[in-house]
């Protein structure tokens, strides 16, 4: 394949792991990223290890997006070690107002824009695609977002996305994304599908300081909070609910949006889809084996279960970048060859 050129967008704890799971994948040159604070640009490549290392122990999870709402406080979000802030104690990164612009308006040389922005704002991840489109962006954008409702929202700018040649993958981290795949993989034995169970387990090995953002995210889920109250939590408030349970919380029923892109795939009703898991903040071992099971019947009239299992020792930042890697390769590949609008992951993998 040829060489891909892109850009991280939000170098948190995902964002910061895409840039270096991408130096063990073929042709990919990053060549931009940015944070709330500034942007590193260089088209014949970041030098990666000098941004990790730059970031390490300084990385922002602040709860403002562009709308600057929440609780951003002396406390909260910057885990910050020296002058700078977090992509800015870079070498390669200068500070900026507004980080985003800067690599929008530098897009006609960048193939693909990997989105590991926050989901606070349900629509800050649409919000910044039309950004993109009025700023002329015509490649590939990919986000890792969870809620099923931003699905929607970006389908609706569908044809916008056409209209100015933007392949837009969403959804395309662990769940949804890499479980999505395989659940409609597994789907194939099937002529109907009546149940896709996917249970998840992670143990946050980079632990909780590099992970604000996915575990306030997380609270959200949790029933006696939505995405309002968990943005509104202290640091400090946060901390006490892990306390509470002992630092392993588990989730069910979770909106994710494996549902929406299994049921726009055609593989089953969003309904039939439950999505839940358990999240250990202190350890790195998974509390539990991160398991899809995909129930069906097939067409001489059989009724099974097909299960796809993680193996325990891969890690949260693993199955979220690896997949969203290869997703943004297999969205390339459609740009180039002409389709664009809004695809899914399971739209990516054999029809039903
Ligand atoms: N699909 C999955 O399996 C999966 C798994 C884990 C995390 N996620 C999602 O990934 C996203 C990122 O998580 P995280 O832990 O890296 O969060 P984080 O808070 O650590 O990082 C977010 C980054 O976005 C940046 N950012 C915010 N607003 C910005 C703006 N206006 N301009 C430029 N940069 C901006 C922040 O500065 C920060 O660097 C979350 O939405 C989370 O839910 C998905």
């Amino acid at each position: 394949m040829d060489e891909i050129t892109f850009a991280v967008l939000g170098t948190g704890g995902i964002g910061r792991r895409a840039l270096e799971v991408s130096q063990h994948k073929d042709a990919l040159t990053p060549v931009a990223a940015c944070d709330r604070h500034g942007v590193a640009v260089d088209f014949d490549g970041l030098d990666v290890d000098e941004l990790l290392a730059a970031t390490e122990g300084n990385i922002d999870s602040e709860v403002a997006t562009d709308g600057g709402t929440g609780a951003a406080t002396a406390e909260s979000g910057v885990k910050q070690h020296g002058e700078d802030r977090g992509v800015v104690a870079s070498s390669q990164a200068r500070p900026s107002e507004d980080a985003i612009q800067e690599i929008i308006d530098r897009g006609d040389r960048i193939d693909a824009v990997l989105l590991a922005l926050p989901n606070y704002e349900h629509d800050f991840i649409p919000r910044t695609a039309d950004r993109f489109v009025e700023g002329g962006y015509s490649g590939v954008m990919i986000d890792v977002l969870k809620r099923s409702r931003v699905i929607g929202m970006l389908d609706e700018r569908s044809d916008a996305f056409e209209d100015a040649g933007v392949t837009f993958i969403c959804g395309a981290g662990a769940t949804p994304g890499l479980l999505t795949g395989a659940a409609a993989l597994a789907a194939q034995s099937f002529v109907e599908v009546t149940d896709v169970d996917i249970w998840w387990g992670v143990g946050l090995k980079s632990g909780y300081e590099d992970n604000r953002g996915t575990v306030r995210e997380d609270i959200a889920h949790l029933p006696e909070y939505d995405i309002e109250t968990a943005r509104g939590l202290s640091e400090s408030e946060i901390e006490a609910i892990i306390d509470d349970h002992d630092g392993v919380i588990e989730f069910e029923d979770m909106e994710h949006a494996d549902d929406v892109l299994l049921e726009r795939a055609g593989v089953c009703d969003a309904d039939d889809v439950t999505v839940g898991g358990v999240l250990d903040v202190r350890n790195d071992e998974k509390p539990t084996t991160t398991t899809v099971r995909v129930t069906g019947r097939t067409f001489d009239g059989e009724t099974a279960t097909n299960t796809f299992q993680l193996g325990d020792e891969t890690s949260m930042e693993a199955n979220v970048n690896g997949p969203a890697l290869g997703y943004l390769k297999a969205g390339v590949r459609r740009n180039r060859a002409g389709e664009y609008g809004v695809f899914g992951p399971a739209d990516l993998l054999p029809g039903f």
